[in-house]
Parts: structure tokens; sequence; C-alpha cells
């Protein structure tokens, strides 16, 4: 390619890029009126709700759905998640806990749902999210509910049957680990490994092969474990991009998870109920009475009227020994009529029932 040609190309996308930022101009302009709006309906001592998922799902479906390329549609979305956040945050920044500390998968998970024009605040534990997000100190929270490899985070589980939350969306992550090291580190000395639980155990066959008689330890977090092995020499960390971007570690072996499919789900957790959008999931907690054939009977009225079931957890109730919760999560949203009949047949049969919420299908 000639100067000539590289210079004329540049002239294109310099004007190129004036139209863009004009656009995303007006399209702000445009989201500063739907704020103006939303406050004048407002009815006496009403609250206004300037984020709206439902209309946020909408808006991306559509950009993918009319994506031409050449990007790819999930790129294109993600670029157009990045604006919305932006005009959102124009409207009025929202406030969001994740699991950290900085540098976790939950914030990389919060990131991609939420944009990057979010104020967002680390919390120590699963249950301190809950516990923010219950005081009203933020507007949302993010939280891991389950892993393909790993199962279900039961912290998770267990912190929705003592907080009163509404799930309001969800969405996945792949997760790809790698074994960090720092400047300092004696790369033929590691003796010991630091990570989170659930990353040492999504990593076991290959710590197994390459490190068999390396001490273990698990730690708070993979950005725990990331921060730690920056002042030790003989250590190294797994954990993913984001901590080890933040503590200047490097790679010394790359995506070392087990299964290449390996991926994380998160839900966000609020106040705020969500209207349908077609394209819904719900979550329920139901407990029956234990005998014979009880998980059968929960189950049948999904089968009888076609419900998808994407997910069945067990765990003890609390309230009894012996005695268990069922965790469901399935297609569909509790204001559909279909749905409204299946939950009033089951909650005839449960000792209780209740409805976690229903919010929009992961579109990134
Ligand atoms: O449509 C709205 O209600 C808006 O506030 C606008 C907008 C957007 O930028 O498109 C911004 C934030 C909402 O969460 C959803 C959409």
């Amino acid at each position: 390619m000639s100067e000539q040609e590289l210079k004329a190309l540049r002239v294109r996308i310099d004007s190129l890029d004036e139209k863009i930022l004009q656009l995303i101009s007006d399209r702000a302009r445009c989201a500063e009126e739907v704020a103006r709006v939303k406050m004048a309906s407002l009815a006496e001592g009403e609250q206004p709700v300037f984020y709206r998922p439902e209309r946020e799902a909408q808006v991306l479906k559509r950009v993918m759905e009319r994506n031409k390329g050449p990007l790819g549609n999930e790129e294109m979305a993600r670029l157009f998640r990045e604006i919305m956040s932006s005009c959102l945050a124009l409207e009025n920044p929202l406030k969001v806990a994740y699991l950290g500390p900085e540098g976790t998968f939950t914030q990389a998970a919060a990131m991609k749902h939420f944009g990057h024009a979010v104020i967002s605040k680390p919390m120590a534990a699963i249950d301190e999210v809950f516990r923010e997000v219950a005081a009203g100190a933020v507007n949302f929270g993010v939280v891991p509910v389950e892993n393909s490899t790993e199962g279900a985070v039961n912290h998770t589980l267990d912190s929705f049957l003592e907080h009163d939350m509404v799930i309001c969306g969800e969405v996945e992550l792949r997760i790809h680990h790698h074994l960090l090291v720092g400047e300092n580190t004696k790369t033929d000395s590691i003796s010991r490994i630091y990570s989170h639980a659930q990353s040492l155990a999504q990593c076991r066959k290959w710590l197994d092969a390459h490190y068999p008689n390396v001490e273990r330890v698990a730690v708070s977090s993979n950005a725990e474990a990331a921060k730690r092995v920056k002042g030790e020499w003989n250590s190294a960390a797994i954990a993913g991009d984001m901590a080890a971007g933040l503590y200047g570690l490097t790679r010394l072996a790359e995506k070392i998870e087990d299964r290449p499919d390996n991926s994380t789900r998160f839900l966000m957790i609020g106040n705020q109920e969500v209207p349908p959008t077609g394209d819904d999931k719900t979550s329920i907690i139901v407990s029956m009475s234990n005998k014979p054939g009880a998980l059968h009977e929960l189950l049948v009225p999904f089968h009888d009227n076609g419900i998808d079931l994407t997910r069945i957890e067990t765990r003890p109730s609390r309230s009894g020994k012996w005695t268990y919760v069922f965790f469901i999560d399935f297609v569909g949203h509790h204001r559909d009529p279909l749905i409204k009949g299946v939950l009033e047949k089951i909650s005839q049969e449960a000792v209780a029932l209740k409805v976690l919420g229903s919010y929009p299908k992961a579109v990134l």
C-alpha cells in the first residue's frame, strides 16, 4: 500500500469518526430527554426508574439482528453496550456492588452486563453484596451462581434464602485461567500456588500433571491470589486476565482450565422487577414437604405445559434437619399466562414458593 493510499483512508476515517461523534452526542441528548420525561411523569412520591434492562436487551438484540459485518455481532453489541452505559450515566449513574476485590471475574461480569460507566464497589464476600443491595447503598449487586465445571455457588444460593432480592439479569462469562508469576518469582522453585477454591478445582487435572507436589492454597478470590504472588519469590497464582493486568503479573502458562468451555453464570440482583421482553427466564425457590414423590409432583406442571427447565439445584432448607429447597430456573416470564398457571399449580403442592425474578436471557 502506498503512502498516498494510506493517507486517503485516514482522511476517510477522520470524516467517519466526526459523523459517529455527532451521532453519539445526538443519542446522548435523547437519553437526557428520556430522563426528563421519566421525571415529569412520576406520580406523587414515586421514585424514577432510569435503568431499564428489558429495553437494553431489546436495543442490543436489534443491533445484533441488523449488523451486516465486518464486525461480529458480539463485538458490535459490546460497543453499543458501552454507549448505552454512558447514556444511562448521563441520566443517573448506577451504583453496582460485586464480589471483589478488584480484578475478579465477577467484576468482569458486572462490566459485561452494565458497561463501564457505572460506579462499582468491590465487596469482600457474597453475603456482603446481598446486604449492600438490601441496605439500598447500591442499586444492584453482581454474584456468581454456577460454573459449568464445578456446579453451583452455594454461598449465593444460601444468600437468597436469607434476603429478599429480585433477580433482574444474568450474564455468562467464559473463564480462562492462567498460571501467573511476578517479576521476582524463581519459576523453577515454585512451592505454592494460590487461587480461589473453585479455580483450583477447575484446573485440577492441569495442576496434577504439571505441579503434582506443589502446595495448593485456597484464598478468598483469584485477585487476592494475584496480589499475594506479587510479594513472594516462590509462589504463583491462578487467575484471569483482569487480575494479571491489575497486579502486573506475567503468564507462565495460559488457559490452563481443564475444560475448554469452562464458563460461569452470574446474576444481577436488586429491588426492581423487570417487565417481559418475550425472551426471558425465571428463577424460583420451592420447598416441598418431605414425602416420597415430592420432586416428581413439583416437576409435573412444567412437563405438562412444555416449559423448558434450564436448571434445578437442591440445598438444605436451614429450617429443619433433612429438609430441602429447590432452586429452579426455567424459560418464560412469571407474568406470562402459561407460567402463571404453572406457578399456581406448584404453590398448591408446595410448602413455600418464592419467585426470585424474571429477567431477559443474557444477550451478550
Ligand atoms: O429507554 C430508556 O428508558 C432509556 O433510559 C434510554 C437507554 C438507552 O440509552 O437506550 C438508557 C438506559 C436504559 O437502561 C435503557 C435505555
